[in-house]
């Protein structure tokens, strides 16, 4: 096994992920630095939600390694070996990652404050005024300081988008992982999403994994492009190498393909 990237943030080292018969992910390494914001493109059922779900623990690795701050997060140790990491070890890690997802999974009878608040409250133990604090700070980050006391049902699906970002904000998350969050959006509503995302990008330093058909967004906000394809990467580079003079015939093909789809 090659030596992990001890400066890595993330690390995935010769993951496999297997759904009975169907294999998801191929024996994939890759890691992002500290900071570092990757997007990941490919034909649909590549395996890119499957590598955020990795992430959020909402599924286990088949065989292979997942490493977050040189610390095993799939594994944990046991008696000098690795094992797959139990409930106990992954509670207190798994808040160093926020996800957003393409539904937006606000709280229906909580206001938006409430959906801000309750976890911080509860699960990172800030006081009542400090999670106040913090929620209407970010409120002002994503333009709706005014919807505060509004329930979701009030909301369009932007909004609801744009309070789901600040959602997974709140928690101080290290790593956001965005998965295709503009997908189930009304055309017209998209690029107040995008924007938001694009100023989270520019005004912190958190490690974004973001799941896109939005080239144009990923073109802005990314450092590095991974493009996906059955399981493995097929090429990786800057958005510049990959949008402008991809080398693979597997990258001309699908964005074109997303191209022609009006993204
Ligand atoms: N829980 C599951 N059980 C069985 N198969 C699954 C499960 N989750 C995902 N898959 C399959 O794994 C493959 C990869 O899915 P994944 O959602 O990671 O792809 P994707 O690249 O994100 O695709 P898309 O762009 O369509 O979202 C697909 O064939 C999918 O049907």
């Amino acid at each position: 096994m090659p030596p992990s990237d001890t400066s890595a943030l993330i690390n995935f080292d010769q993951v496999v992920k297997r759904f009975g018969d169907l294999t998801v992910l191929d024996h994939l390494d890759f890691s992002v630095s500290p900071g570092e914001r990757v997007t990941l493109i490919g034909p649909s059922g590549s395996g890119k939600t499957t590598i955020l779900r990795l992430l959020m623990t909402l599924e286990k690795v088949t065989d292979g390694l997942i490493e977050v701050d040189g610390e095993p997060f799939s594994h944990m140790s046991r008696g000098g070996r690795l094992v797959p990491a139990n409930e106990a070890y992954l509670r207190p890690r798994r808040k160093r990652i926020g996800m957003v997802f393409q539904q937006f999974n606000l709280f229906p009878n909580m206001t938006v404050r409430k959906n801000l608040t309750e976890a911080p409250v509860h699960v990172l133990g800030l006081s009542r005024g400090e999670a106040d604090a913090r929620a209407e700070e970010l409120l002002d980050l994503v333009g709706l300081s005014d919807k505060i006391d509004a329930h979701p049902s009030q909301l369009s699906g932007g909004q609801q988008q744009r309070v789901a970002i600040a959602r997974a904000l709140a928690m101080r998350p290290e790593i956001l992982l965005l998965d295709e969050v503009t997908s189930a959006l009304d055309p017209e509503l998209v690029a107040g999403v995008l924007d938001v995302l694009r100023t989270v990008a520019e005004t912190t330093d958190i490690t974004m994994l973001c799941v896109t058909h939005e080239m144009g967004f990923a073109r802005d906000v990314s450092h590095r492009v991974l493009m996906f394809d059955k399981g493995r990467i097929a090429e990786e580079g800057t958005p510049d190498e990959i949008f402008g003079d991809p080398r693979e015939d597997r990258t001309k093909e699908f964005l074109r393909s997303v191209l022609d789809n009006g993204h």
